[in-house]
């Protein structure tokens, strides 16, 4: 435990002129300030203090340990006693004292005194009188003896009045100590008042400390952070290094095969340069070349000019070559007679040549294609289907003769000049008339899978007139075209190309009778071949078609397919009307033959009338009569116009290859016979 005393100041009587007491802070003062500090209590702080006197310039540490009371005694003590009496002695003895304030304190044991307390010669001079004896004391004698009852009491009362003295010193002495105790509790309240300075400094230094912790402690943070972010920049930039590492090794490589490249194209450069040269010296040469090739095309200029003026020229002759080409070859048209047959003999179907049946009976005599030589058979029972010597040969001679073995083509450039004739502005008109099943409607028509090599004489009419037509544009010719199709069944017209369900009427188109119309008939303009097409395959659709016991596909009606053909050519100013017929007649059978009752017998009797009366007609236009009877039948009616006087006709006599129908087939050439020997007069052109 501190002794109280220790903490106190020393008493400024006490103390040398000059004392340091080292503030307790002073400790730390020389230490780091950012290095945490132990919390000392304030009792540590307060023991620090270190006391130093400094006497005579020599600095004694004053310790605050406190000290063990010793006794004083002998001159020391007189010396304090004089002190606290305030002699002039006492300030020359006070300085020895004055180190050792202690002692003074602890004089006031008696205890130990007792042993030290023995009365030593003092100084005389210092020594009041009084007290000067008893200081002094009685000489240390020799013990007394123990009867000397007298000394020894002598001398306890001298000690006791020393004693005595020295207590009343001692009372000053504290009166002294009190005035130097209010001193120090002075001193003590400076020093408390110090020390809570110390204190709140030592706060306000905590406070610095923990703000400056605190600082530290973020400043740590981001710099932890910062080093964070530092670590990570320094990664990416190490793959960053690795990428451009070894984008650089690409680049290397790729620098490497561009300095190759730059070697191979500095040769190829080279290679150009030279290339450059010859190619400018070829400039040089073509430019001159050029001026050359410019004053000849310069004269070929000139020669073109000469030569479309010659081409004008030329087209105006074709113009008029083609004015006489159409004289010409409708002079020989003429020439060639305005009816003309030609006879055709249909092959043996499939089905016919499996079941034995031959074409032994007809002969198509001669090489000319015009002849046709026909055997009977005799029909004697013991020579029953051969020839005897008794046959009898029927010849026939036609404009052509085509055998079985004839194709759709070759017949049709045989008819192609009539649909020539049609664009030049006559009325033609081709027929086709046989016994049924002798081949009319697939030579008119086509059969019923019709293909382009089977494609019969209207198709292949229409597709010419187109043709030629846009070859005459180049002339200057354009030309309208008018289709339509008609039905003549038992003497009643029907149109083929409508619903058909209205009634159709013949009558003429104007007073003069140059033209015939049909009420109630449907006529389309037509611009394409495929249109025209079209409407046959509508016309077809709609043909009546009734089946007989002669032919599994018979027709019974007659049909036209009319085109009126209008041309104009601007660059010439003519004009001209053509038509062109095309005519499916009804199968031409005996009534014997066919087999034919009620409805079918009034059909068959119909078309044999209306057979003849065409035949009628033909033989009065070659005889020239006055009266020609178109009206006795709804087909002559319809062809008024494209029979004789201007017109061109044709017509097909269609023959069954079959012997059985041998009589037929003489029947049909009789009347084709009688068809191409008449003289119906001279085409005329419809030319406005
Ligand atoms: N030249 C030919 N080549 C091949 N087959 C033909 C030839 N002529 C006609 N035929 C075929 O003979 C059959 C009868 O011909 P088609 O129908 O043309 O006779 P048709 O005289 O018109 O008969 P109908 O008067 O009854 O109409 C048909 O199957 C037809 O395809």
């Amino acid at each position: 435990m501190v002794h109280p005393m220790s903490k106190l100041p020393v008493p400024s009587k006490l103390r040398p002129p000059q004392v340091n007491v080292k503030r307790p802070l002073a400790v730390d003062e020389g230490k780091d300030e950012g290095a945490p500090q132990p919390k000392r209590s304030k009792s540590e702080v307060v023991a620090k203090p270190t006391v130093t006197v400094r006497t005579n310039g020599v600095k004694k540490p004053t310790a605050s340990k406190p000290q063990k009371p010793k006794v004083v005694s002998g001159p020391r003590a007189v010396s304090q006693v004089n002190r606290a009496a305030g002699g002039s002695t006492r300030q020359a003895a006070a300085k020895p004292a004055a180190a050792k304030p202690a002692k003074q304190i602890v004089a006031r044991n008696p205890a130990p005194a007792r042993s030290t307390a023995r009365p030593r010669p003092t100084n005389t001079s210092t020594a009041k009188p009084g007290v000067t004896s008893a200081t002094n004391g009685p000489k240390k004698t020799s013990k007394r003896p123990a009867w000397d009852l007298k000394g020894r009491l002598a001398d306890i009362e001298s000690q006791l009045e020393v004693r005595n003295v020295a207590n009343s010193q001692l009372l000053q002495e504290v009166t002294a100590k009190r005035g130097d105790n209010d001193v120090l509790e002075h001193s003590n309240k400076q020093q408390q008042a110090a020390l809570e300075r110390a204190d709140s400094k030592i706060l306000q230094l905590e406070r610095q400390v923990r703000d400056a912790e605190d600082e530290l402690a973020s400043t740590t943070r981001r710099l932890q952070r910062d080093n964070s972010d530092l670590l990570q920049t320094n990664h990416q930039m190490e793959r960053q290094l690795v990428d451009t590492r070894g984008d650089l090794a690409a680049s290397r490589q790729e620098c490497s095969g561009l300095k190759q490249s730059v070697a191979q194209m500095t040769a190829a450069q080279a290679g150009i340069t030279a290339q450059l040269a010859n190619t400018k010296l070829n400039y040089e040469q073509s430019q001159e070349a050029g001026r050359r090739y410019q004053a000849e095309i310069a004269e070929l200029k000139a020669v073109i000019a000469e030569h479309q003026a010659t081409i004008a020229d030329q087209d105006s002759q074709i113009r008029d070559n083609e004015t006489t080409r159409r004289k010409l070859h409708n002079t020989i048209q003429e020439l060639k007679g305005n009816i003309r047959v030609f006879c055709r003999v249909r092959p043996l179907l499939p089905d016919e040549a499996s079941s034995g049946d031959e074409i032994g009976h007809i002969n198509f005599a001669g090489t000319d294609n015009k002849s046709i030589e026909l055997t009977n058979v005799d029909l004697n029972e013991s020579n029953v289907g051969t020839r005897s010597s008794s046959s009898k040969k029927f010849d026939f001679a036609f404009d052509r003769v085509f055998d079985p073995s004839s194709t759709q083509a070759e017949v049709f450039e045989e008819i192609s000049q009539l649909v020539q004739s049609a664009l030049d502005g006559y009325n033609v008109c081709v027929f086709a008339y046989g016994q049924t099943g002798s081949g009319k409607t697939f030579t008119m028509e086509g059969p019923d899978n019709v293909e382009e090599q089977t494609e019969g004489m209207i198709p292949r009419a229409v597709r010419q007139i187109f043709q030629t037509a846009g070859q005459l544009r180049e002339k200057g010719w354009e030309y309208t075209m008018e289709a339509s199709f008609l039905e003549i069944y038992n003497e009643t017209v029907r149109d083929l190309l409508g619903a058909g369900d209205k009634k159709c009427e013949i009558k003429m188109a104007d007073a003069k009778g140059t033209d015939v119309e049909v009420t109630n008939s449907t006529t389309v303009t037509v611009t394409s071949e495929g249109q025209v097409q079209s409407l046959l395959g509508r016309a077809t659709h709609n043909r009546a078609v009734a089946a007989t016991n002669c032919n599994e596909r018979s027709s019974r009606s007659h049909s036209v397919f009319r085109l009126k053909l209008n041309g104009s050519n601007a660059l010439t100013g003519e004009s001209s009307q053509g038509t062109l017929n095309l005519v499916d007649l009804a199968g031409s059978e005996r009534l014997s033959q066919s087999g034919s009752t009620g409805d079918r017998l009034r059909e068959t009797k119909n078309i044999n009338r209306s057979l003849s009366n065409l035949g009628n007609v033909i033989m009065a236009l070659a005889n020239k009569e006055h009266h020609i009877p178109y009206r006795n039948s709804k087909l002559t009616h319809l062809l008024q116009n494209s029979l004789g006087g201007n017109s061109k006709t044709l017509m097909f006599v269609n023959v069954s290859p079959r012997e059985e129908n041998f009589q037929e087939s003489i029947c049909s050439l009789r009347f084709a016979t009688k068809v191409n020997q008449c003289n119906i007069g001279t085409a005329q052109k419809k030319v406005k």
